[in-house]
């Protein structure tokens, strides 16, 4: 599958790697080798507390839809785990194949997921502004969430409802009360770690990465509505289905993946 997905990225136009990112030596997506991450006893649980008042609207930006939060006051903010500051949220948003066989971003032991979901969040006790911190080392965190077809996600339905309103590039819909905890997996303590980037331009290598152990699961009917979303937007010839939207993964270099149990 690895080979299958890797020559549907090829024929990708759109995920035509920049040939190096000026040291690029902590980029993103990765494999996680299990048996190669190391226990760290001192990474702590994380805190999550998220406010679904702080939910805004759902832009389909071109790579993927994003789901954004008001990010202007520390309502919803991560803390704890391997980060030493309080980082706020700002959106989330998922990456997904044109089946079930691929689409996740990162892998465990070479195995791929039909989707993964991001959180991401920005340091608020050190910059004021998610700009601000995409280009710092300890700028950002992302939480991971690998996403298996199976059961129907209750929470899911209504953001996956709203879906065929920002059907096109560009597109947004007003979309609110919206408690992004409901995609998490129970346990959130069992994660790996490790120090990377952003898996889209600008590529900055300014997140810390807080990959889920525990995936969640959303029904194929639910999987089918990101695959109707568009990466054109509506004035374009050409429509291309939002698909396989994620990038091939990226060396180690030398980095520790470490885990939060054994
Ligand atoms: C980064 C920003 C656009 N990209 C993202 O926000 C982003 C967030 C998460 C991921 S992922 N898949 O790794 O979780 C990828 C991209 C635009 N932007 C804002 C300031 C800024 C400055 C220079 C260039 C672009 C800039
Ligand atoms: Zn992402």
């Amino acid at each position: 599958t690895h080979e299958a997905a890797l020559c549907a990225i090829k024929l990708h136009p759109m995920w035509q790697e920049p040939l190096a990112v000026p040291g690029g030596d902590r980029q993103s997506p990765v494999d996680i080798v299990v048996r190669e991450s190391i226990f760290d006893p001192q990474l702590r649980p994380l805190k999550v507390q998220y406010d679904p008042r702080t939910c805004q609207q759902i832009w389909n930006n071109g790579y993927s839809f994003l789901v954004e939060y008001d990010d202007t006051t520390d309502k919803s903010t991560l803390k704890g785990g391997p980060l030493e500051d309080q980082f706020r949220l700002c959106q989330f948003h998922f990456h997904w194949g044109e089946n079930n066989t691929w689409g996740s971003e990162h892998s465990i032991d070479r195995r791929l997921y039909p989707a993964e979901l991001h959180l991401v969040h920005w340091n608020s006790d050190k910059y004021s502004l998610f700009e601000e911190s995409v280009i710092e080392e300890n700028g950002l965190a992302v939480i991971a969430v690998f996403l298996k077809v199976g059961k129907r996600h209750e929470g899911l339905q209504k953001l996956v409802d709203a879906l065929p309103a920002v059907r096109h590039k560009d597109s947004v819909v007003e979309f609110t009360k919206f408690d992004p905890a409901c995609l998490l997996p129970e346990n959130i303590n069992d994660y790996w770690t490790y120090a990377g980037s952003l898996t889209t331009p600008p590529l900055t290598e300014a997140v810390t990465w807080i990959v889920m152990k525990q995936h969640i699961e959303v029904s194929h009917d639910q999987l089918a509505v990101f695959r109707s979303l568009l990466f054109t937007s509506a004035e374009e010839q050409l429509q291309r289905s939002m698909v396989n939207n994620f990038r091939v993964q990226q060396a180690l270099k030398g980095r520790t993946v470490r885990s939060s149990f054994t």
